[in-house]
């Protein structure tokens, strides 16, 4: 699937793949999700830590900013396709990894879902280590669009090996190391509800399938599943220093690419460390209340980036969104929340509606601002809004 030029397909034929039963705008569609889905799954997808006022703050930090049309540039062709990694992407946009995707979906099987919309739109899926079936499944229903492993870097290091490993063979094309969430931020939602502990137990398939981490138990997990969440709790978190760096580069040839980057020193250090690529995310305010919206901390990461590629999530709900972050310096843009809760509404086919509309707005909003390609939109396309 191509995108860019989406005036013919709106106009003439409309927006293929676009459901007419799902809203475009997102307040609507986190409306409709909080009614389809369970409560528990709502709530641990809705939240965020402490009174959420960062993960608000991600989302109307964009208000902060106006783009300024510019008139006289013959906008009729759009290109939104830009390389990363080796690789065309048809649009600067990707899908930032969910934990409990899988959980969303009716059936239960969200990553494999949200992999299949990935396929049909050659939008690239970054696979969380969280999910409910394994990595491998996973990557199977990719189709040719470039898939990248998120890892959770366990304590056990030989874990952390192996599930790299298995991505690798499974033909994942990069690796994502999120570094912000080792131990869980304070999450009232979940702490009212004990949400977590309920619903991590379905979504620990990397781990039961991993002959590493089976080695360590007792006994099978299908035989204690109590005792293999416990072991889990043991390993998952892994409070890694700069020292851990080399380590981490030296697990894979494939890109490397560190989440959770917000100041501009660590994103050196990082590029100096040998990462492919730069992520800048507050992790959608959901590990740290009280802090920067994402987007306040993307100018100074991609000037400290120094030309290495820099994604960015957090608080991303409309094309218009997009175009910002990609002003602003962002290489590629993560869309969070807004797939989980087209998931759960429409399944693959909500996800591929959400891209869809995400990506229409932008090149429309492209056409008329007079910004046709991605080289035009640079941080002088916006002004702060008094
Ligand atoms: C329910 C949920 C689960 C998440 N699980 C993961 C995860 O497993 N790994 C990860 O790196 N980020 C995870 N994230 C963070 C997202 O990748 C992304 O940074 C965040 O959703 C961006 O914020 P937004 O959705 O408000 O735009 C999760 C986010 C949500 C909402
Ligand atoms: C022990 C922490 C696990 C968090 C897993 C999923 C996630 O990243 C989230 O934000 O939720």
């Amino acid at each position: 699937m191509t995108f860019g030029n989406y005036q013919n397909e709106i106009y003439l034929n409309g927006l293929g793949g676009v459901l007419p039963e799902l809203p475009m705008a997102h307040a609507e569609l986190e409306e409709r999700a909080r009614a389809a889905l369970p409560p528990s799954v709502w709530s641990y997808v809705a939240g965020g830590a402490g009174d959420e006022r960062t993960q608000r703050a991600n989302v109307t930090a964009f208000d902060r900013w106006g783009l300024i049309p510019r008139m006289f540039v013959g906008a009729a062709e759009r290109d939104l396709s830009v390389e990363l990694f080796g690789r065309i992407w048809p649009a600067p946009v990707f899908l930032a990894p969910i934990g409990v995707i899988g959980l969303c979906a009716q059936d239960g099987h969200g990553d494999l879902a949200t992999a299949r919309a990935a396929a049909r739109t050659g939008v690239p899926m970054v696979a969380s280590t969280l999910s409910v079936d394994p990595l491998e499944q996973v990557a199977g229903e990719l189709g040719g669009t470039p898939g990248f492993f998120q890892l959770y870097p366990p304590a056990d290091r030989d874990l952390a090996a192996s599930l790299v490993d298995r991505a690798e063979k499974a033909g994942y094309t990069g690796i994502v190391v999120t570094l912000d969430t080792w131990v869980t931020g304070w999450r009232p939602r979940d702490l009212a509800t004990a949400n977590f502990p309920q619903l991590r137990g379905h979504c620990l398939a990397n781990y039961t399938t991993d002959p590493v981490f089976r080695a360590a138990l007792a006994r099978p997990p299908e035989e204690d599943p109590q005792a293999t969440v416990l072991h889990w709790v043991q390993v998952f978190g892994n409070p890694l220093t700069w020292d851990d760096l080399p380590w981490l580069r030296s697990l894979t040839n494939l890109p490397l690419i560190v989440k959770g980057i917000c100041h501009p020193e660590d994103a050196r250090r990082a590029k100096d460390g040998g990462v492919d690529a730069i992520y800048c995310s507050n992790h959608g305010g959901r590990q740290a209340n009280g802090g920067l919206p994402a987007l306040d901390c993307l100018p100074g990461v991609v000037q400290a980036a120094d030309g290495l590629p820099v994604l960015f999530d957090s608080g991303v709900r409309s094309g218009t969104d997009i175009v910002k972050a990609l002003a602003l310096g962002a290489t590629a843009v993560g869309i969070g929340r807004p797939y989980a809760y087209a998931l759960a509404l429409g399944g693959t086919d909500g996800i591929v509606h959400v891209l869809r509309t995400l990506l229409a707005e932008a090149d429309l909003l492209m056409a008329v601002d007079g910004y046709p390609t991605l080289a035009a939109l640079t941080p002088d396309a916006l002004r702060p809004v008094h």
